[in-house]
C-alpha cells in the first residue's frame, strides 16, 4: 500500500496530465499545434529509438510492477495543465524576487530539460518506483548528444539524470522539494550510447530535510560508474494545504 505522501505526489505526477483544461491560453506568438500535441506524449514509454537492451529492461519492471510492488512513473516534457498552473503559482509565491526577474514570454517555452532532445540523441529514461522500499531505479539511455570526452559521456549530462532521479524520488516521498546539494564521486567514465541503472534510495528524513543517496551502475551490475548523495529541502510545508489542493481528485486507485 502507498504511503499517503507517495500516494498524492504519483497522483500528482498523473494528474498533471489528466482530467483538467490546458492552462495556458495560446499567446499570438505561442505555436500551439506543435507543441500542444508533443506535450501529450509520455515519454516513459517504449520508442523506436529505445534500443533491445532498454526495451528488455523496461519489460522487466513491467513485470515487476503487476503485484504494485513497483509502479512505473510517467514522464511529460511539459506540465500544462490547470493544476499544474497552481503548482507553478505556488514556486512562484516561494521565490517572489526571483519569479519577478523570470521572462515571462518565455516562460511558455518551457520544458522539463530532460525531455528537450529529439527522441534518442539526448535523455530516454524510465523510472520504477517501490514505495515499501523507498527507491527508484532509472533506466537510463543516454544519446550521442550527451557527448563529453570523445566517447564517453558528459559528467554533466550524468549529473542531470542523478538530480532527475533523486529528486523524483524526494518529490514522491516529500511533496515539491528543491535540491539544495548534490555530491558526485565519477568512478568510471560512462561509454556513449550505454544504457545503465540509477539505483536511488531515501535515506532519511529530518524535517524538512529529504537526504537521497544513488548508484549508476552497469546493466549486469559488474562497473559502478557514480556514486551520489544529495540534500532536498521541501518547501514551506505551512502551504501543504495547497499542494494537497493540487493533487485533489488526482491520487491514483488505493
Ligand atoms: C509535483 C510534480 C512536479 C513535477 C516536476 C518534475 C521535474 C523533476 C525535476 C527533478 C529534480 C530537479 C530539481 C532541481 O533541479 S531544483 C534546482 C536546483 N536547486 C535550486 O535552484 C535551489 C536553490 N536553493 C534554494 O532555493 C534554497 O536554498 C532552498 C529552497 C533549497 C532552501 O531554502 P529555504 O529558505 O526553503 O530553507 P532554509 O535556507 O531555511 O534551509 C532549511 C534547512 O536546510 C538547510 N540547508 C539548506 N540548504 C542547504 C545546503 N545546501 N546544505 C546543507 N543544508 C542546507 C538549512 O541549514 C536549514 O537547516 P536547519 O537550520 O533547519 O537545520
Amino acid at each position: 500500500m502507498l504511503g499517503r505522501c507517495a500516494a498524492r505526489a504519483l497522483g500528482a505526477l498523473r494528474g498533471l496530465r489528466e482530467g483538467a483544461p490546458p492552462a495556458r491560453s495560446p499567446g499570438p506568438s505561442r505555436r500551439l499545434l506543435s507543441s500542444e500535441k508533443v506535450s501529450e506524449k509520455d515519454h516513459s514509454l517504449p520508442k523506436p529509438c529505445w534500443s533491445k537492451d532498454m526495451r528488455l529492461l523496461f519489460d522487466q519492471f513491467m513485470k515487476k510492477c503487476e503485484d504494485g510492488s513497483w509502479i512505473h512513473l510517467p514522464s511529460y516534457e511539459d506540465i500544462a495543465t490547470q493544476r499544474s498552473q497552481d503548482f507553478s503559482t505556488f514556486i512562484h509565491a516561494y521565490f517572489p524576487t526571483a519569479s519577478e526577474q523570470i521572462n515571462k514570454e518565455k516562460l511558455s517555452q518551457g520544458r522539463i530539460f530532460t525531455r528537450s532532445f529529439e527522441d534518442g540523441l539526448g535523455f530516454e529514461y524510465v523510472m520504477f518506483y517501490n514505495d515499501a522500499e523507498k527507491r527508484i531505479v532509472c533506466v537510463f539511455q543516454g544519446g550521442p548528444h550527451l557527448q563529453g570526452m570523445p566517447g564517453f559521456f558528459h559528467g554533466g549530462a550524468i549529473a542531470t539524470m542523478i538530480d532527475a532521479t533523486v529528486g523524483m524520488n524526494a518529490i514522491v516521498s516529500g511533496g515539491i522539494v528543491m535540491t539544495a546539494n548534490l555530491n558526485i564521486n565519477f568512478k568510471r567514465p560512462i561509454p556513449l550510447c550505454s544504457i545503465v541503472l540509477i539505483n536511488s534510495q531515501l535515506d532519511k528524513i529530518e524535517g524538512r530535510k529529504l537526504l537521497v543517496s544513488c548508484n549508476v551502475q552497469s546493466v549486469d551490475e559488474k562497473i559502478l560508474y557514480t556514486e551520489a548523495t544529495s540534500l532536498f529541502i521541501k518547501l514551506n510545508p505551512e502551504k501543504e494545504f495547497h499542494i494537497k489542493e493540487l493533487v485533489l481528485n488526482s491520487a491514483p486507485p488505493a
